[in-house]
């Protein structure tokens, strides 16, 4: 039994009694508890500044820019179209219950894959009807796994099937497959996709996901959804997403490196809740009881998010998802993608941009110009900058842990909620839409 309370879930009993919200909300030692008084922040910022100016100096920027891979081709078709299962906006990183995933299983006994304790196993009989043939009608993305379609199970449930590409799994990457999906099956929290089942047939490599209806956070920065994202609605995702890939490095029966933090992973519920997707790359971390610190790996990950330490050491740690997080923050406060490279070179890396920004008193500069410079945005952007700053530190015994991260988060939310509140102006920033900016 899970904690309902618990934002995480637990890997072991005591652990999830001692990590409770409880110590997320009151975190006496957060950096930024006592934000109202003006003298230790100050200090505490000029401290930050000048851990800016050193990250600017030392960013090494050798990415090439990511290509757009997607061709979006939602099926919003009425034959689809179906409520999800999955209830939403259970409040901030509550775990799931298994139920509503059992239940879809108990209609799959006619598998000619006969259903094993922990394993979820479709047949391809039923992926093809859920996709109507792999029916391009259903294609919704594609990834460097493969493609990825909108389905509809027996019960009603709709899902997200990825198909991997061949190329991603011959035969000797057998083993890889089937780690990747113990992985998956063992872990369940609401702000993490969730995994319904696989398929290993012959050639083929088939992931079931849940649907995620309301696309992803790029699209959403990129207003390709009508309306723009608010800051609050930013904090929530940035809080979404800690409590998420703090399940992972600290909740489940062995800690989980995500290695693939972006954006483009993270996919949106209708009332804006986040859910990371993307265990493609996920690798189980090294087993502090050996006493390892890394696993050693071939580099994998998303030009811009990833942890230059990772890059030069090829050691992996949880703190390269820390890291990707931090590029994750200032692209949700700048609105700007990690690399830019249609812009002048000292902004082409946005990260070190904004470290420089900030760094030079200027953070404000930095805010995305499609929301408001309210007192209670500018304060809440130069927080996150500092908490971004932290994870993007080059060494990783210089970041915080990502349960640190969302600690800060809550307290800023907390903040911001505070000041929002006696902001007049801040109402005016829930209704802005995507058309009263100009692209740049
Ligand atoms: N569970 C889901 N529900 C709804 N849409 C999804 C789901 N999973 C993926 N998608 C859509 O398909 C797109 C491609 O997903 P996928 O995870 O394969 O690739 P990616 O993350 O964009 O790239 P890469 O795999 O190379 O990191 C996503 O950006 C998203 O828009």
């Amino acid at each position: 039994m899970r904690s309902p309370h618990s934002p995480y879930g637990r890997r072991n009993p005591t652990s999830a009694v001692r990590n409770t919200p409880d110590s997320l909300r009151s975190s006496p030692r957060s950096l930024y508890s006592s934000s109202s008084s003006s003298h230790k922040s100050t200090s505490s910022l000029n401290q930050v500044r000048i851990a800016a100016r050193s990250v600017a100096g030392a960013f090494v920027a050798c990415f090439v820019p990511p290509e757009t891979k997607t061709a979006k081709n939602f099926a919003d078709s009425d034959e689809l179209q179906a409520p999800s299962v999955v209830s939403d906006d259970l409040g901030a990183g509550s775990v799931r219950k298994r139920g509503s995933v059992r239940s879809i299983y108990a209609s799959s006994n006619n598998s000619t894959h006969p259903t094993e304790p922990g394993s979820l196993k479709f047949t391809m009989a039923e992926i093809y009807k859920a996709t109507r043939n792999f029916s391009p009608v259903f294609k919704i993305g594609q990834g460097g796994f493969g493609t990825v379609y909108k389905g509809r199970l027996a019960d009603g449930t709709l899902v997200a099937i990825k198909r991997a590409k061949k190329s991603v799994y011959d035969k000797h990457l057998g083993v890889e497959f089937q780690s990747e999906i113990r992985t998956l099956s063992q872990v369940e929290h609401l702000n993490l996709v969730r995994f319904y089942g696989y398929l290993e047939h012959e050639d083929e490599r088939i992931v079931v996901v849940e649907y995620v209806p309301n696309g992803n956070l790029r699209e959403h920065l990129d207003c390709m959804h009508g309306n723009v994202l608010d800051l609050a609605a930013r904090l929530d995702i940035a809080i979404d997403v800690a409590h998420a890939v703090t399940y992972l490095h600290m909740y489940t029966d062995h800690p989980i490196i995500h290695r693939d933090i972006k954006s483009s992973n993270i996919l949106l519920t209708e009332n804006l809740r986040a859910r990371v997707a993307d265990f493609g790359f996920a690798r189980l971390a090294a087993d502090s009881d050996s006493g390892a610190t890394h696993v050693s790996t071939q580099v994998k990950g998303t030009a811009g998010y990833l942890d230059p330490e990772y890059l030069r050491t090829y050691q992996l740690t949880e703190k390269s998802d820390v890291y990707s997080f931090g590029v994750l923050l200032v692209e949700l406060v700048t609105g700007r993608r990690p690399i830019e490279p249609k812009r002048e070179l000292k902004e082409r890396i946005t990260a070190r941009w904004v470290m420089k920004k900030f760094a030079d008193g200027d953070a404000i500069l930095t805010l995305d110009p499609r929301l408001e410079q309210t007192a209670a945005n500018n304060l809440a952007l130069e927080k996150i900058l500092q908490v971004a700053l932290q994870c993007l530190a080059p060494h990783r015994q210089n970041r915080p842990t990502m349960r640190r991260c969302a600690e800060i988060l809550w307290s800023i939310r907390k903040d911001y909620r505070e000041l929002s509140a006696s902001d007049i102006y801040s109402l005016s920033s829930q209704s802005l839409r995507c058309t009263s900016i100009r692209d740049e």
